[in-house]
């Protein structure tokens, strides 16, 4: 299929169109390469954009059943939407935290809904571009919310956070009254905390933990793009579909602010720039990955042990047999 043909039909929502664009994207293929970043020119012109929210929690806390509750509440409402997963980790468990669509059963059998499962790469930086340009394909193809959803591995929220307009933390109800050991980076980067599981017999123990987050939180500096009393820290039940309004609620008060002041734009313009320059730094690094280019660093840093040639002498060296010296 020709590339402004596939564009036309992603326009006009046809979701096999999508789901062929999305493993165009993730192609390793040289030809494929330039045929997607043709199509994503084309489709960049459309203009339109979804609320992309990023989510992220450790396996078992419930990021599938709030995925699908969540997103079933959201078509009811009449939106359209789209789930995507970054999982550096899919290649080594053999599938993706997504695989099993069963997991989201009602979700994925709606017709406003689309789910595409992580694509299989060990490197995370390969996985954040394609995961990037398929959430552009999905803005393109019309829908209204694209939740990005990821395990706590490694970088991979940061990587999430940084292509998404809003970002939850999704966490498990807490033994005891310490928190549970969440790194302060990634409390920083949530807009919103959400303590799930919040019923039956785990319910007092949910709220004792949203308690003691909204307390962590309000230790934190207050952001500029932030009204009052954000980041902030709920409770809800994915299985009991609990509290799920109330957390829309918030986010599209956080949206409408950013948005109302300018934030919401300056955070995509930003997010942009990041992406400009990790794809140029990835680039760079791929050049250094090839066999020619490993063999030539084994012998000169050889040479530099040996003290025939300098560490700076050598690095000039190999910038030069790379095409990049200045
Ligand atoms: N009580 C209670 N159990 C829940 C809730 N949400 C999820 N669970 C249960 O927690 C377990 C894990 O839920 P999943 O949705 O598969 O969790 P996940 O975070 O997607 O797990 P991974 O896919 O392994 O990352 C399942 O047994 C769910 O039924 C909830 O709101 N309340």
């Amino acid at each position: 299929m020709k590339t402004a043909e596939l564009s036309e039909k992603i326009l006009s929502g046809d979701r096999r169109a999508l789901a062929r664009a999305i493993t165009l994207v993730e192609s390793g293929r040289d030809d494929h390469r330039v045929a997607a970043t043709e199509l994503l020119d084309l489709l960049a012109k459309s203009g339109r954009q979804a609320l992309r929210i990023g989510l992220s929690g450790t396996p078992g806390v419930g990021k599938s059943t709030f995925v699908e509750s969540f997103g079933m509440m959201l078509v009811a409402q009449g939106l359209r939407v789209a789930v995507l997963a970054v999982d550096p980790s899919s290649a080594r468990t053999g599938g993706s935290i997504l695989g099993d669509k069963t997991r989201m059963e009602q979700l994925s059998r709606q017709k406003a809904a689309f789910i595409r499962p992580s694509p299989s790469q060990t490197n995370l930086g390969g996985v954040a571009r394609r995961t990037r340009e398929a959430v552009a394909l999905c803005e393109a193809a019309g829908f209204d919310v694209v939740l990005i959803e990821t395990v706590g591995v490694g970088q991979s929220e940061t990587v999430v956070a940084q292509m998404s307009d809003l970002f939850l933390l999704l966490l498990a109800p807490a033994g005891g009254d310490e928190l549970q050991g969440v790194k302060r980076g990634i409390m920083e980067m949530a807009d919103i905390i959400l303590v799930n599981k919040a019923d039956g017999d785990l319910k007092s123990a949910a709220m004792r933990t949203c308690a003691d987050y909204s307390g962590a939180l309000r230790l934190l500096r207050k952001r500029p793009q932030d009204p009052e009393g954000y980041p902030k820290a709920q409770t809800v039940s994915a299985l009991q579909e609990a509290g799920l309004d109330s957390a829309w609620a918030d986010m599209k008060t956080l949206v409408e602010w950013r948005q109302d002041r300018g934030h919401w734009s300056g955070t995509r313009a930003e997010q942009a720039r990041y992406w400009f320059a990790e794809d140029v730094r990835q680039a760079l690094l791929a050049r250094l990955k090839t066999p020619w280019a490993q063999g030539r660093m084994t012998e000169l840093s050889d040479q530099v042990a040996q003290g025939a040639v300098s560490p700076t002498a050598a690095a000039q060296e190999m910038l030069k047999g790379l095409g990049v010296a200045g």
